[in-house]
């Protein structure tokens, strides 16, 4: 017969997802540097997908690296994991490297990234922009809201801070279509942090104070945003996202998703509910996890697993022989 999802997030995948992610992560640390987007995310790729599928787990990829037609491996519906109709049917999340470009360039904060969740747990989020808003845990429910301005957001966290609006510190990405809301939150005199990519740790990076940012805020990948919620799941915080379409051809890719209504404001548990695992890996060294390290006769890793039914949350220092 086969297991349920929550009994097999029980007993074995919760240390299972690192070794994914560390096997991507080790795979993309070929390339630090190497100006090479392209080769890096293949590399992170084809190392997921072995790693996944040695496991005893009957998965679905819901967000991977694209659909069927434009992606060999980790698209969307692929089925991954060594127990097919007979193990755990559980939905991934995945983004083998996310940073690609951070990656290429040996910036901060590129990552290996997984999320599993109980079928259908995850929104299948077409590969379109979010707008995103997001804070960490402690502030009372509704503290952020997206249809309200920039301005109004930071009044009302500095408000339930206990501090002046000035003393906020905001993460958004250092993008040309956020001049208008890098300006304005200049206006109410708060700090932004710019960020190169990675929004995926912008939106954790809330959640620990030592980062000292408060608010994440702009346009990413939605993608990006649903793998953020599922870590938010299992260490508290609050997200707002809705959908930005472009063009036609998006709208066509979200409803093809079964999203029917496009201008939908989803809240954290829309965008990953139940219970659910997040397992990041870090590729190099940023606000959430070291790099891999390179020595003579090793490799080293840190990586993160949480779960949100638990709460539970374990920092994982691996030393791999080369
Ligand atoms: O670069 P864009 O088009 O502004 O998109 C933003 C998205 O790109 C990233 O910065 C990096 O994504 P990739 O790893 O796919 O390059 C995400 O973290 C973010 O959500």
């Amino acid at each position: 017969m086969q297991q349920t999802a929550s009994h097999a997030l029980d007993r074995v995948l919760v240390l299972e997802m690192v070794r994914v992610t560390e096997a991507a992560a080790i795979a993309a640390s070929t390339l630090v540097g190497r100006g090479d987007e392209k080769a890096a995310d293949a590399a992170a790729v084809e190392a997921m997908r072995d790693a996944l599928n040695k496991l005893y787990l009957d998965g679905t990829v819901v967000i991977g690296e694209g659909e069927r037609d434009e992606a060999p491996m980790l698209y969307i519906g692929e089925k991954v994991g060594a127990a097919q109709g007979k193990g755990p049917a559980i939905d991934i999340a995945l983004d083998p490297l996310e940073g690609t470009t951070i990656c290429a360039k040996a910036g901060p904060n590129a990552l290996a990234v997984l999320a599993v969740a109980e079928k259908g747990g995850l929104l299948n989020a077409p590969d379109v922009y979010m707008d995103k808003i997001a804070v960490g845990p402690g502030y009372p429910e509704g503290v952020i809201d997206l249809n309200k301005s920039p301005t109004e957001n930071v009044h009302a966290i500095a408000a339930a801070k206990g501090v002046q609006p000035h003393e906020i510190i905001a993460c958004v990405l250092d993008r040309p279509r956020h001049e208008k809301l890098i300006a304005e939150l200049r206006d109410v005199g708060c700090g932004v942090v710019l960020i190169g990519d990675g929004d995926v740790a912008g939106v954790i990076a809330t959640t620990d104070p030592e980062t000292t940012i408060d608010v994440y805020m702009g346009q990413g990948g939605a993608p990006e945003g649903v793998l953020a919620c599922a870590a938010l799941r299992c260490v508290g915080g609050q997200f707002k996202g809705r959908l930005i379409f472009r063009n036609d051809d998006e709208r066509q890719r979200a409803r093809k998703w079964g999203i029917e209504d496009l201008d939908k404001i989803y809240d954290l548990t829309e965008l990953a509910k139940g219970d659910c695992i997040f397992a990041a890996t870090g590729v190099t060294d940023g606000s959430l996890l070291e790099g891999v390290k390179r020595f003579a006769t090793k490799m080293t890793t840190e990586s993160v697993v949480m779960r949100a039914h638990s709460g539970t949350v374990r920092w994982v220092k691996g030393e791999h022989r080369l």
